[in-house]
């Protein structure tokens, strides 16, 4: 079938009129992301009569992101603001009845628990809290509400130290770390020990009650139908920040604060929630097996833990984010396909039909799978719906009538209006080595025509289990704006295909995830109209791994910017703030105990083959994978002559593209890289 799909595509590709460009229209320009707007985190009635979703914008005078809460009816009708202005507000959660929503903002300078009454329009805080509260659930009576917050734990204390003289200006002094996780990428400063609790307040506001205790963290909270006691997950072995992927099922009893451990099975339980009739747990997870690739699996059980079941067998692919339908009968929940980001219903006897595809997420950066929705007690639902072509609107339908489904909003209208934007085609191609076809997307220049040649960039996924797919990604049209065809791929390890394809790297990355990357190289250029003398390759973060590993294997490519990479797993495993997972699951040894299986994996091994002209990206306080990995290879290619520079992203962690500016910046500099060969 897909093997058709090549024959198919290819004639019609060639065969293609040149991409139209409309004269009254603009190609797509940096200061045009903050025009975008996107639509996420819809949540749909109890009724299913109306929706509310977070909208997101962005301030080119601060470069901050801004997120403000909007409602719309099922129908299309009655659009309009439930708050306004450039600050954050999110999380949405209506009551069991309706009348009310509870979200968190940060209008107050933190960030505190709202509660909207919806007819009226009254609005209050109901806490005051010195920690971000998440994770808001109401109860089912719709009396109460559970959150969670990170406490911080007892600092250290090592030296007693004199106090400076009053008026002295005395340097700040000394960080104390003794916690194993101290950095954590996106948090600039060093972290606090803390724990993450659950609490229950009224409604209408009041103390807040914490309901567990201990230093260990608890997440996922969920009520039991009847209100007498919630689900949650949490590593209480005392062991968990070095023994990571494992969290247990408890239950608590709300009244007498009584806890009991539903599973044992070492591995994450993620998200449990008890069905409607008070009958079954559902959650995801796996029984660890220490790799660095597990598929997701969703299991149910019996409400005390027995008669435990993988319902997903049939499904071969990640489930997330999971709902019980009304009736107790099935589950909705997210999935990701030949990367298509898909709503999913599975039946409790493992039958699956997917009920929407195509759902998009609020990123200005590369084209990774995600996305939002919710269920109605009717069937009736809202996802973030994406597309090649602009950002993520909203849509509803209807399950299992499968009604069309209808997009609501067209924030972006007047954007896609006025804008000539880069056209997506998808390709596959056999691999070169063993039986796997590779899954890939070209990406054309506004004014692209066959019969010209035009310079090609290779832009590689990070993860490196994650996916890329024709969703909008402002990163990318940028270099299609500015002439270049861009070739992204699901190489083997990218998930939405199957376990064997993501867990080829397990152990075992980079490998031949390499050749799947030249081979879909070699099936572009053999299109004709690439020009080879141009041929420019990048990639960040796991994208950085296999990009340093390219040219460190060939010499095909006029220039490389290897964004956010690691070069040596040896110091990565010891210098990345989630380093516990790192070492004991990408590698079956720690590095003192086996140097030579990290090297033979670290692009450094490499560097001495390396002729290509190579720029290094980081963000400054990237704490994933540090900026000292790039720093490596900058100077290792000094020392051989190589073409080098390095650039620094002042204010940025791993996520880049967490502030426009950044962003811009990002592609500026590896435009500019290119442009120079
Ligand atoms: C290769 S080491 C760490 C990789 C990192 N994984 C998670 O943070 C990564 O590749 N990140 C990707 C995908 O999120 C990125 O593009 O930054």
């Amino acid at each position: 079938m897909k093997k058709l799909l090549i024959l198919l595509l290819v004639p019609l590709f060639l065969a293609s009129p040149d991409q139209k460009v409309d004269a009254q229209k603009t190609n797509f320009d940096y200061l045009d992301i903050y025009d975008l707007q996107y639509v996420d985190d819809p949540q749909i009635s109890p009724d299913g009569n109306t929706i509310i979703y977070v909208r997101h914008q962005f301030d080119v005078m601060t470069d901050r992101r801004y997120t403000n809460l909007w409602s719309i009816s099922f129908s299309g009708d009655n659009h309009k603001p439930i708050t306004s202005g450039k600050l954050g507000y999110g999380t949405p959660v209506w009551s069991p009845d309706g009348s009310r929503i509870a979200y968190t903002s940060s209008e107050d300078g933190s960030n505190q628990v709202f509660v909207r009454w919806m007819d009226s329009g009254a609005t209050s805080s109901i806490t005051n809290l010195t920690h971000s509260p998440g994770n808001l659930q109401w109860s089912p009576d719709g009396t109460q509400l559970l959150f969670t917050i990170n406490i911080p734990a007892e600092q250290p204390k090592i030296a007693n130290l004199p106090s400076p003289p009053e008026g002295a200006e005395w340097t700040e002094g000394a960080t104390v770390i003794d916690q194993v996780y101290y950095q954590a990428d996106g948090s600039f400063d060093t972290l606090e020990e803390s724990y993450s609790h659950i609490y229950l307040i009224s409604a209408e506001g009041g103390a807040p009650r914490k309901l567990t205790d201990g230093n260990y963290d608890h997440s996922s909270p969920s009520w039991a139908p009847d209100g007498g006691s919630i689900l949650f997950t949490a590593d209480r072995s005392g062991n968990a920040d070095l023994d990571p992927n494992n969290a247990q099922i408890y239950e608590m009893n709300i009244e007498s604060g009584e806890m009991t451990q539903i599973t044992n099975k070492r591995g994450p339980h993620g998200s449990p929630k008890i069905s409607p009739d008070g009958q079954y747990i559902a959650y995801t997870g796996y029984e660890d097996q220490f790799v660095g690739y597990q598929l997701t699996d969703l299991y149910i059980m019996n409400r005390d833990g027995s008669n435990l079941q993988k319902i997903s067998d049939d499904l071969d692919m990640d489930v997330s984010d999971i709902t019980w339908a009304n009736d107790s009968r099935s589950l909705y929940f997210r999935y990701d396909e030949e990367g298509n980001s898909k709503l999913g219903n599975i039946r409790l006897n493992g039958d699956y039909v997917t009920v929407a595809s195509n759902l998009g997420t609020s990123s200005i950066g590369r084209p990774y799978g995600g996305g939002a929705y919710s269920v109605a007690d009717n069937g009736r639902f809202a996802i973030s719906l994406g597309s090649p072509d602009r950002p993520t609107e909203l849509a509803v339908g209807h399950f299992p009538t499968r009604m069309a489904i209808t997009q609501l909003t067209n924030l972006n209208e007047l954007f896609t209006e006025s804008k000539n934007l880069g056209v997506t085609t998808e390709f596959w191609v056999d691999s070169s080595v063993d039986d796997f076809e590779i899954h890939g997307w070209i990406l054309t220049p506004p004014d692209f025509d066959p019969s010209q040649q035009y310079p090609m960039i290779l832009e590689i996924h990070g993860g490196p289990h994650t996916n890329y797919g024709p969703r909008f990604t402002p990163e990318l049209q940028l270099m299609a704006s500015k002439g270049y065809v861009v070739v992204y791929t699901n190489p083997r390890g990218s998930t939405s295909y199957s376990t064997e394809f993501a867990s080829y790297i397990n152990q075992n990355y980079p490998s031949e995830d390499h050749n799947d990357l030249m081979d879909a190289v070699d099936y572009v250029v053999d299109l004709g109209y690439i020009d080879e003398d141009r041929l420019y390759i990048t990639g960040g973060s796991g994208g950085g791994v296999l990009s340093s590993w390219a040219i460190g294997k060939t010499d095909r490519f006029a220039a490389a910017v290897v964004a956010k990479p690691v070069i040596n797993w040896y110091s990565f495993v010891l210098t990345a703030d989630m380093y516990p997972f790192f070492a004991k699951y990408w590698f079956t040894e720690y590095p003192w105990d086996d140097p030579e299986q990290y090297l033979e994996r670290s692009p450094i091994s490499l560097v001495g083959n390396v002729t290509t002209p190579t720029m290094l990206l980081v963000g400054e306080y990237d704490y994933r994978t540090p900026v000292s990995e790039s720093q490596q290879y900058y100077q290792a290619l000094k020392l051989r002559g190589v073409d080098a520079s390095m650039v620094k992203i002042s204010d940025s962690s791993h996520s880049i593209a967490s502030t426009p500016s950044n962003l811009i910046r990002k592609v500026a500099y590896i435009l500019g890289w290119f442009e120079k060969y």
